[in-house]
Order: C-alpha cells, then structure tokens, then sequence
C-alpha cells in the first residue's frame, strides 16, 4: 500500500511546485518528522486491518510457558516492517532501532509527508536544522501496548485498543529532539501528536493543572516494587487515585489530558518505549526521567532496558516532588543504567 493520500491533499491545498520547494528547503529533521508523521498513520492503518482480520499469530519473546509477558503479534512485525523500511528508503544514513525484526508478511512502503510539519520548519533552531542524517538515531516502537492488543482480541474487549499507540521517537547525541505518537483507535479515525524540541506540541493541547492528582501505571506489568512505589506517593498525597493502562505512549496521552504521573518502578520498559514520548512531553514542558530522576540516554549503542525505571510527570507538575517521594531502597534496587559518556 504506497498511499500518498497526504501528498495528494498537500498538493490540493500549495500546489506541488510550492510543496516540492517546501520539502527542498526544509531541515533533515523536519523531513524526518514530517515523513514520520504519515508513516506512522499508514502503520496505524496496517494494524487496524490486521486486528481485524482476527488471526494476530502470536509469538512470545521471553519466558516458560504460563509465564511469558512479551507477546509479538503480525501487527507490531508488519508495522514495524512499514516504519523501517519507509524511514530507510528515503532516509539512507539514518540509525534506525526498531522493537520487532524486520519481517513481515505483507510489506508496505509509505513515501508521503505531512505539509504542516513543513510549514513549522523556520521555527527550528539553527542547532537543529545543522543535524545530519547520520547523527540521528531513531526508536521506533511499532505497536506499544501489545499485552492489551492480545487481551482486547481475545476478550472482546475493544475499549483496550484506545490503550495501542505507535511510536518513532528521534535522538541526538543521546537526548531526544522529536517525537510522533500515533494513537490509531482514537476516536473515528485516530489521531497523531508531534513535537520537535522547541516548537510546541501538535495534535494535542495539553491540560492545565488539576485537582485530583491521578498517577497511572502499567496494567500488564504490575510487580511489588511498582506497588511500593505507588504507596509512597499515596503516603505523602502526590496519588489521589492510580489508573493501570496500558502502554508507555498511552500514559503519556494520558500525563497531557489531566494525569499527573506516570510511575512504572520496573525495569521492562525499553528505550523503543520512552524515546517518542520523552520528546513530546518535553516540548510540552513535562519531565520523563528514571525513578531516581536521571535523564534517558538514547545514543544507539546504550543498553536497551530502562533499567532505572521510568517516572514522567506533566507541565504543571514539579518532577522533584515525585523523584523525592520515591523510596530510597527502590531506588538502589533500580541502579544506574547510562554508561558514562
Ligand atoms: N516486564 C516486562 N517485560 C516485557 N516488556 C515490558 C515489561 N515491563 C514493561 N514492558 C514494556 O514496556 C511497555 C509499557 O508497558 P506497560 O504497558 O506494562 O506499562 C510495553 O511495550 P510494548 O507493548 O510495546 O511491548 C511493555 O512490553
Ligand atoms: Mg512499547
């Protein structure tokens, strides 16, 4: 499926002339976001077609029988399959790190761009219109919230699909600087936030300070110290009330939309997981860090797990508060996981 439906629609509103000269003068970063953007939705569009089909073929990647916590279905591999093979066909010096291999059954290439991304090139920072394809490195998870993908297919239980977000999250020298999180079952037809490190959020408007302090965690993964940690912040009043969803990118939605943490004191999550919506949620002006307040690291060599957990706070949130209220013994039972640079 090569669908230039953007490209189509881009060309309707500026003309392609106007379009082509847009895409010749725009950053290497903002093509990679603007691309980004549609791939992610044709990938989206993959895995509404798969899920419906009904036959996910299943593969578990860790664990005995009975225990196994790691599902891989035919959705996140053909995703992964569009995303990577999109992103590489245009963008030949790119790193790219995606979750899944790359196979797939039914491979498709999406070669349009979002305009819109475009138009906010002249915003960029100079620093980051000087970036090079090959300093890049991009996180690519294909289907975050795979346990609840199975469970909902499984159950019919639809309402967990809101939960599934797709995730391409872009680094350099470590550090995040643009994000895109697909949320392809929200609504009618989905929806689609980005951000590039200093030029807003788009796609979403972020909440303004709460009351009710909601912190959400994971509903697959749940351990005691994840539990140790919630009680903590229920002791000192950071956690009126916890909601267990699904996903990294879906609780980070959910940090823009009211919530005002999200606390996974587990080592699971991997950098294919945060990279995307680290980058959002700062351009939105939260904080993601480790459990014990470090920053993540992103480069393509760094180890794969977040080891040191994950704890993400929304705008109008003050991040220490949580850092500070998390128990000292989780916090050396999650060690420092960034080499030193
Ligand atoms: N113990 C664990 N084992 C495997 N993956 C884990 C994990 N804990 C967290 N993760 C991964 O971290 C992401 C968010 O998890 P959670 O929803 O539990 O908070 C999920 O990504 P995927 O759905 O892309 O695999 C999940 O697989
Ligand atoms: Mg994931």
């Amino acid at each position: 499926m090569s669908s230039n439906g953007a490209e189509k629609s881009n060309k309707d509103q500026l003309g392609p002339g106007k379009l082509e000269e847009m895409w010749n003068r725009a950053a290497t970063i903002t093509k990679i976001v603007a691309s980004s953007v549609k791939i992610s939705e044709t990938a989206g569009g993959i895995i509404k077609s798969i899920l419906s089909s009904g036959d996910l073929k299943i593969v578990y990647k860790d664990g005995e029988v009975g225990k196994r916590t790691d599902p891989q279905t035919e959705a996140d591999r053909s995703a992964q399959y569009c995303i990577v093979n999109s992103l590489q066909s245009r963008f030949k010096n790119l790193q790219i790190i995606g979750e899944e291999d790359n196979t797939s059954v039914s491979p498709h290439i999406e070669t349009g761009y979002l305009s819109d991304v475009l138009k906010l090139d002249e915003r960029c920072a100079e620093s980051l219109r000087n970036i090079k394809e090959e300093e890049l490195v991009v996180w690519v998870d294909p289907l975050d919230g795979t346990s609840e993908v199975t469970q909902a297919v499984k159950n019919n239980n639809t309402a967990l699909l809101q939960q599934v977000t797709i995730l391409i999250g872009i680094a350099h020298k470590g550090r995040p600087i643009a994000g895109v999180i697909h949320q392809p079952y929200y609504k009618e037809n989905g929806r689609t936030i980005w951000a590039i490190q200093g030029c807003g959020v788009h796609g979403i408007k972020p909440a303004e300070a709460q009351q009710q302090k909601i912190v959400v965690t994971t509903r697959s993964h749940l351990s005691d110290t994840v539990v140790e940690a919630l009680t903590a912040l229920k002791e000192k009043g950071l956690a009126d009330s916890v909601e267990k969803v699904g996903g990294a990118g879906f609780k980070v939605l959910k940090l823009l939309e009211g919530c005002s943490a999200y606390v996974f004191a587990s080592a699971g999550c991997k950098k294919w997981d945060t990279c995307a919506v680290d980058a959002v949620l700062a351009a939105a002006g939260g904080t993601l860090t480790d459990i014990s307040g470090r920053s993540l690291l992103y480069h393509a060599d760094v180890q794969k797990n977040n080891t040191g957990g994950v704890l993400a706070t929304a705008p109008w949130i003050k991040h220490q508060d949580y850092v500070s209220s998390i128990p000292e013994n989780l916090k050396n039972q999650l060690p420092e996981f960034n080499p030193k640079r």
